[in-house]
């Protein structure tokens, strides 16, 4: 992510943030503003209820012979009703804003993923897959935690404080002052605990993520570790950082749990004070205080402390909140594939797997056939900038042509092929397809008309049915058996329990290396597109089971434009034009025997007295 973004503004992000929960529910937040309001008015009119309970109905009983409660009970019940409504408020706002966390949820979670898809793949280059499933998980649910606990928390802690000392000063303002001088003192106190328990949660986020990552790595390479008999360092190694992990954990919960029992004292203590100080004045008659207010105000008092450690800690969780929103947000801003191309696919109307480009012409649009003819001319590349990865490659791939690109390991190859369906930006030069400039064509539309079999057989969770069709979601049950037949995927399918309908989890660990190849270009044939991309699709089947594809793939690749990359040169020799890279250079092109004729790198390949590595 840029790393511009890196440095958060808090007081931005914030107030991005509100606006953003604002919008998921506008009612839900203010609401729950009000409540906050009305749980924080209730707490001080309460105490302050305390005073005319005792001045007006208490006081004067005393001096009665006859007393009559009436007047009393009436106080007390309406005392009782202000607290009822401060408890419904609080009960309103803590659930409201629950479930406001949860709809935010669910709506960050959903932009973020429609957001992912259509993210360039330079950004997953560039960025950590732990760390973006990290903003997943991690930031999202200290956000939630946030909204639907910290920042109501928040609200009611600083509302209490500010009418608690207004309330405090309407009763006496000399004992506000005493207030005012225990809390300044105990301020210090709370800072020094909230920085030192904020410093450890910070630790303790770190360490978790380093259990986790470790944790990760390890399980993806337990089998290496299991070869090497690594296990005991592995095991060593955990220990560590789970150990500082605890350590970590241990010391922010100290220090965050003893905030509390230490401002619970000096609440006491200030208890104690006012009481003592302002019974003495009443009692000299001093101040012009009445015991109601003393006691009301010893009341206020209590309520006075808490509010201010609770502040301050949950201030840590909001700029831990602030932290993740402010992850989540580069996300999300991050620039979408740019995607200008006005020519777009279409099946050709009334015939099947017949495509047609529709180019934009006069106001209209000008119907070309899809024939699959692709041309690079004077293209360069870098996936970054500074670092040349292609030189000055052109070609010409007519309908139908196989072309083969062949080179040692790093040459260029899945690059010239990643050009070709605009998964990355060419730096100079043209690739066209059918006359057509390739960055005129939508990039949809653009893939729509190429289909590509990686090495990397990814499947996903589904039966193997489901896993062809993804190549084409219309394909009915016979199109995916013709299809596996084909790439003869069908024979290991059958020995399966529930053949078609054999579940595969998304790592495809329950079938082969050779299977999934199998299996996606099963996936690549229905998906029938004019041009197909055959990345070492064929590197990990055996050299009977690949002839037999090979006749099969031929088969399909008849009539359509491909490019094959492959090491075993066996697979390559019939193509009708090989491509030699060398470091980004074509160094040599031709076919088979013109190649081998030109007695040059190709030939040296070939006849093994050059190894590609
Ligand atoms: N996503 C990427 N970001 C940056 N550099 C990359 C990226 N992918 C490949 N490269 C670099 O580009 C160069 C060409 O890589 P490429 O994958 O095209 O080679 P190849 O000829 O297909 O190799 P192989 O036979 O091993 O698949 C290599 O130096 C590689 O390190």
């Amino acid at each position: 992510m840029d790393k511009k973004q890196q440095t958060p503004a808090p007081g931005k992000t914030f107030w991005r943030l509100i606006k953003y929960v604002y919008h998921v529910s506008p009612a839900s937040l203010i609401i729950s503003f009000i409540s906050v309001i009305i749980a924080a008015g209730s707490t001080v009119i309460g105490s302050l209820f305390i005073e005319q309970v005792i001045d007006r109905y208490i006081t004067p009983m005393l001096k009665e012979k006859t007393a009559n409660f009436a007047p009393l009970a009436h106080a007390i019940l309406l005392m009782a009703g202000v607290y009822a409504i401060g408890l419904v408020a609080s009960y309103l706002y803590t659930l409201l804003m629950m479930l406001l966390s949860q709809r935010v949820q669910r709506q960050i979670r959903n932009e973020m993923f429609t957001h992912m898809q259509r993210l360039p793949i330079a950004f997953f280059d560039q960025n950590e897959y732990g760390d973006i499933m990290s903003r997943y998980t991690n930031d999202i649910d200290t956000l939630m935690q946030m909204i639907s606990q910290a920042l109501p928390m928040f609200g009611n802690s600083m509302f209490t404080v500010v009418f608690v000392f207004f309330g405090m000063l309407y009763l006496s303002w000399q004992l506000t002052i005493v207030a005012v001088i225990v809390v300044a003192l105990s301020i210090g106190i709370v800072k020094y605990l909230t920085k030192k328990s904020g410093y450890f949660f910070d630790l303790q986020q770190k360490k978790v993520g380093e259990v986790n990552g470790f944790n990760e790595e390890m399980l993806n390479g337990l089998k290496v570790i299991k070869v090497f008999s690594h296990e005991k360092y592995a095991e060593a190694d955990f220990d560590r950082y789970n150990e500082e992990l605890r350590e970590a954990s241990g010391n922010a919960n100290t220090f965050a749990t003893i905030l509390f029992p230490i401002m619970g004292n000096v609440g006491n203590l200030l208890y104690v004070l006012i009481a003592l100080i302002g019974g003495a004045a009443v009692l000299a008659g001093s101040l012009p205080l009445t015991v109601g207010a003393v006691a009301s105000f010893m009341q206020l008092s209590k309520a006075f402390i808490m509010p201010i450690a609770q502040i301050s800690q949950q201030l840590n969780s909001i700029v831990l909140a602030i932290a993740g929103a402010h992850r989540i947000f580069a996300v999300l801003d991050e620039k979408v594939e740019v995607d200008d191309g006005q020519v777009t696919i279409a099946e050709k109307p009334g015939v099947k797997n017949a495509w047609q480009w529709q180019v934009p012409e006069n106001g209209g649009t000008k119907a070309v056939p899809v024939k699959g003819h692709i041309t690079f001319d004077h293209v360069n590349f870098g996936y970054v900038p500074g670092k040349q990865i292609l030189y000055d490659i052109s070609l010409d791939a007519k309908p139908g042509m196989k072309v083969a690109l062949v080179g040692e390991t790093g040459a260029g190859k899945t690059t010239i092929s990643s050009m070709i369906n605009r998964f990355y930006e060419i730096n100079s030069g043209t690739i066209s397809y059918d006359g057509i400039d390739i960055s005129d064509i939508q990039k949809d539309s653009l893939r729509q008309s190429v289909a590509i079999v990686l090495q990397d057989t990814h499947m996903f969770t589904g039966t193997i049915m489901d896993n062809i069709r993804f190549g084409r979601p219309d394909a009915s049950d016979d199109d995916v058996y013709q299809a596996a037949r084909l790439a003869r995927a069908d024979e290991f399918i059958h020995e399966l329990d529930d053949g078609y309908e054999t579940v595969i989890d998304g790592s495809g660990s329950d079938l082969s290396q050779g299977q999934l190849q199998l299996l996606s270009i099963a996936r690549a044939m229905i998906a029938d597109r004019p041009v197909m991309i055959l990345d070492e699709a064929t590197s990990s089947i055996d050299t009977r089971t690949e002839r037999l594809v090979q006749s099969g793939m031929d088969n399909l690749l008849a009539g359509r434009t491909s490019f094959v990359i492959a090491h075993r040169l066996s697979t390559i020799v019939n193509s009708d034009l090989i491509l030699v890279l060398d470091h980004g250079h074509i160094i040599e092109a031709g076919n088979h025997d013109q190649l081998l004729a030109k007695k040059g790198y190709y030939y040296e390949l070939y006849t093994g007295k050059k190894e590609i590595q």
